[in-house]
C-alpha cells in the first residue's frame, strides 16, 4: 500500500529494498508429509503482501513457521538480525500474529484477553491495545464467549498491532466479518502499515480484498510458494484480469 508523498519517494524506495523477515528453503512436515517445500521469499518493510492458496494449501502452517510453531525440519527464518527458530520468543516481541482459530478461554474479558495475547508475545502496551479495542467499538469487559468471530478478530487485531510490531502475520482476518467491522480491519491495517513501515503477510480466500490492497502476492501451491508481481497500476481492467489469473492458478480444479 504505497501512500508515500513525493518528497518521501527516495526513503520509501530504501526502505522496500529492506526485508524484514527473510524465509530461506523453509521446508514443514507433519510426520511425512511435505506441507511446505523449501519455501524462499522476503517480507519487506511498508508492503502488504497476501498469501493465497486453496483449502488445505498450507497458509496456516506456513504463518505459524514464521513463529516457531509449526514443525520446521529445515530452512531458516530470520526477522532482521533474530533467528526466529532459535529465538522464537525474542522475534514473537516483535511480531503482532492473528490466528485463524481464537482459542481464548471462553470467561476472560476482552481487556484481559490483550493481556493474555501480549504476555505470550512476550510484549505489552495495554493502553494502546485498549485504545484500539475502543475505536473498534468492541466492549472490552465482555468475556469473549459472549462475542462474535468478527469481534473476537478485532480483539486478536487490537492485541496484535498493540504493541507497534516490525511484522504483522494474519490468518484469514476478513473471514466472516460484516462489512462494516471489514471495513474497519482494513483501515486499521492500511493506517498501520503505511504510517509504520510495518511488513504484513495476511492469508485470505477473498481475492477482491487481495486484489485491491496486495503489494505483493504469494501463491501456496503444492507445498511451492510463488511469488506475483504487485497489481499495479491499478486499473479496473487489469484488476479484473489479474483476478482472474490468480483465481485460475489458485482454484485450478475447482473453476474447472
Ligand atoms: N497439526 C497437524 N498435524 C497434521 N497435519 C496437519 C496439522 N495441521 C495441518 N495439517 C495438514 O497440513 C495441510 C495444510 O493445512 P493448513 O491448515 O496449513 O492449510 P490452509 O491452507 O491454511 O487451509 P485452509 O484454507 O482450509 O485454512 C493440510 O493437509 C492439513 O491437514
Amino acid at each position: 500500500m504505497n501512500v508515500q508523498s513525493e518528497s518521501t519517494h527516495d526513503l520509501a524506495a530504501d526502505d522496500a529494498l529492506d526485508p524484514v523477515l527473510d524465509a530461506r528453503d523453509l521446508t514443514v512436515r507433519y510426520r511425512r508429509d511435505v506441507v511446505i517445500d523449501r519455501a524462499s521469499f522476503e517480507l519487506r518493510r511498508g508492503e502488504t503482501t497476501f498469501l493465497l492458496g486453496a483449502n488445505g494449501a498450507g497458509k496456516t502452517t506456513l504463518l505459524r513457521a514464521l513463529i516457531a510453531a509449526a514443525p520446521v525440519r529445515s530452512g531458516s527464518v530470520r526477522l532482521g538480525e533474530v533467528d526466529v527458530l532459535r529465538r522464537p520468543g525474542r522475534a514473537r516481541s516483535r511480531i503482532g500474529f492473528v490466528p485463524d482459530q481464537l482459542d481464548l478461554p471462553a470467561w476472560m474479558s476482552g481487556r484481559e484477553a490483550l493481556g493474555f495475547v501480549g504476555a505470550h508475545f512476550s510484549c505489552w502496551r495495554g493502553s494502546r491495545a485498549e485504545t484500539m479495542l475502543a475505536d473498534f467499538g468492541v466492549d472490552g469487559e465482555r468475556p469473549v464467549g459472549e462475542l462474535s468471530r468478527g469481534q473476537g478478530v478485532l480483539v486478536m487485531l487490537a492485541a496484535a498491532l498493540g504493541h507497534e510490531p516490525d511484522l504483522l502475520l494474519l490468518d484469514e482476518p476478513f473471514a466472516n466479518l460484516d462489512p462494516g467491522a471489514r471495513v474497519l480491519v482494513q483501515r486499521a491495517l492500511l493506517e498501520h502499515v503505511d504510517t509504520s513501515r510495518t511488513a504484513c503477510l495476511i492469508s485470505t480466500h477473498d481475492l477482491d480484498v487481495a486484489a485491491r490492497l496486495a503489494d505483493r502476492v504469494l501463491l501456496l501451491e503444492d507445498g511451492r510458494v510463488h511469488e506475483i508481481d504487485a497489481v499495479e497500476p491499478v486499473e479496473p481492467r487489469s484488476l479484473v484480469r489479474r483476478r482472474e489469473e490468480l483465481l485460475e492458478a489458485a482454484f485450478a480444479t475447482e473453476v474447472r
